[in-house]
């Protein structure tokens, strides 16, 4: 699937930043291909997409904040997999990530997508990576495209 607007790749011209959590690094990865295929299918040179590699999702929102602060990109996709466990430390890092990544697209006024799983089970995860269930990171860089271009609209 590819769109074309007016004869035009929606993606072209248009400068991202994608940040991605390495925890559950097989599922991340997975999320990060999708994202950089959808925006490649859609326009986006190779050139102007920057890749950033955090820890862990929580890390997250501070290098989103960092990247939509810097004035090089007109969005930025947040990609990462954060699997319930045996403790409650799922619901922290989850709450956080969501409410960080929230108030960074608010505060800096450009779009920065949520692509990051929370999901109870590998299983899960595995589903929305690329399997039966889709690939989240590809459904975010269509979000990013959409949100950038919209915004140069109203
Ligand atoms: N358990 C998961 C984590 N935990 C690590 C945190 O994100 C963070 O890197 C650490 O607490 C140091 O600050 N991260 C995920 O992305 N997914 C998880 O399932
Ligand atoms: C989301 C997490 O932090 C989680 O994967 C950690 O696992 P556990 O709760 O078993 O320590």
């Amino acid at each position: 699937m590819t769109i074309v607007y007016e004869g035009k790749l929606i993606g072209e011209g248009i400068k991202v930043g994608i940040i991605v959590g390495r925890f559950n690094e097989f599922i991340s990865q997975k999320l990060l291909a999708g994202a950089v295929d959808g925006l490649k299918r859609h326009g986006v040179k190779g050139d102007n997409i920057n890749i950033a590699w955090v820890p862990g999702s929580f890390e997250i929102p501070l290098t989103a904040q960092r990247m939509a602060n810097s004035g090089k990109y007109d969005g930025v996709i947040c990609l990462g997999a954060v699997i319930r466990g045996e403790t409650p430390h799922f619901e922290y890092v989850s709450a956080e990530v969501a409410k960080g990544v929230a108030k960074i697209g608010l505060d800096t006024n450009i779009p920065v997508i949520f692509g990051v799983l929370t999901t109870d089970t590998i299983e899960q995860a595995i589903s929305r990576a690329g399997t039966k269930s889709g690939n989240k990171g590809f459904d975010a860089a269509m979000s990013l495209i959409e949100m950038v271009n919209l915004l140069k609209e109203i």
